[in-house]
């Protein structure tokens, strides 16, 4: 089996997240989600939830859908990287991406969601698609989509091609050759810390030499922005003018007008390259004329992220085979 469904930035003014239609039960109920690499439940907003939680979100309501089975006794609770959080009950069903079903499917209802869920009405859920060791439901974790999904696959991959301010694609379980140039660089993934965590060879500013030196850190379509050691930061804003690390903004900001140089990382011997257009994230507030970056700093994270800032940069297969690996390419 293969499946393909669009990636749909949620603003159209600034890529914060993107959104992909799929079908839950039968008949269908057709939800937008948020697809993240980064997290390993699948849930949504849901019949379950109180209405002051829900602003023009589509909910999924078991009760109409002749498939659905409540997992008695089971429930989920997760917080996102940005302090975000859900929590709710699960059921099983029909779950449906591009054409590939999983029947059966663990589908995480909301009971709760918390207020920065509740202001973005155009997403109804998500779909982890990281490690299911990292699934959230108890007494028994569910198994994620791709997990699910794998042993019917024609390969066992699913890819991204994340676009900038514009509609992107998911494909499951085939390599589309014509979405990427050149090669695809595959490197090992360590599993476990549950994410897709790989190493980048390293990096370079704009036109700059090339900095061999191993950067250890996780690609996650649900992440927005890039956050990269603090030294990597300093050497990338020292070319922007104005450029500072803002207090008030949480992160480095800049003159909307600077001109920012590319930012170049590695995959063993390739170079992904991400334009500068994609650095200039967004004003700081609505008409700013200072903007927020979209190369950040790591230093409270604890972690590197590769968000959609780089990988709208390029091509990008997430391997589920035995072992696990990710592959690069330009597009
Ligand atoms: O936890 C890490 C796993 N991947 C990252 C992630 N963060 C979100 C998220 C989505 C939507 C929202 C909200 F709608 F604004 F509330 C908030 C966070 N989804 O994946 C961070």
């Amino acid at each position: 089996d293969t499946g393909s469904a669009a990636a749909i930035p949620v603003n159209p003014n600034y890529d914060i997240a993107y959104v992909t239609p799929v079908s839950i039960g039968t008949p269908p109920q057709t939800l937008h989600l948020d697809f993240d690499t980064g997290s390993s439940d699948l849930w949504v907003f849901s019949s379950h939830l109180p209405a002051s939680q829900i602003r023009g979100q589509t909910i999924y309501v078991p009760a109409n859908s002749s498939t659905a089975k409540l997992l008695a006794d089971h429930t989920w609770s997760i917080t996102y990287g940005d302090g975000s959080a859900s929590r709710g009950n699960v059921y099983v069903d029909n779950f449906t991406v591009g054409g590939l079903t999983v029947e059966n499917q663990a589908v995480q209802c909301a009971l709760q969601v918390s207020t920065s869920f509740t202001r973005e009405s155009n997403i109804d859920g998500l779909v982890g698609l990281g490690f299911s060791t990292l699934n959230t439901v108890v007494p028994k974790s569910q198994l994620t989509f791709f997990d699910n999904a794998k042993p019917h696959m024609d390969e066992p991959v699913f890819t991204a091609d994340l676009k900038w301010k514009s509609e992107g694609t998911y494909d499951f379980g085939f390599i589309d050759e014509k979405k990427y140039t050149g090669k695809i660089t595959y490197v090992p993934v360590n599993t476990s810390p549950g994410y897709w965590t790989f190493t980048s060879s390293g990096y370079a500013v704009g036109s700059g030499n090339f900095s061999a030196t191993s950067i250890v850190g996780i690609a996650d379509t649900g992440t927005s922005l890039v956050y990269l050691p603090p030294s990597i930061l300093t050497a990338y804003y020292r070319q922007v003018e104005g450029a500072t690390s803002s207090r008030t903004y949480g992160g480095y900001v800049f003159p909307c007008n600077s001109k920012l140089p590319s930012f170049t990382f590695g995959i063993g011997e390739a170079r992904i390259t991400i334009p500068s257009s994609y650095i200039s994230y967004a004003p700081v507030t609505a008409g700013s004329s200072t903007c927020f970056g979209g190369l950040q700093s790591s230093s409270s994270l604890g972690i590197n992220i590769w968000g959609d800032v780089a990988l709208k940069a390029a091509f990008v297969v997430f391997h589920g085979g035995n072992p696990p690996t990710i592959g690069w390419a330009k597009k």
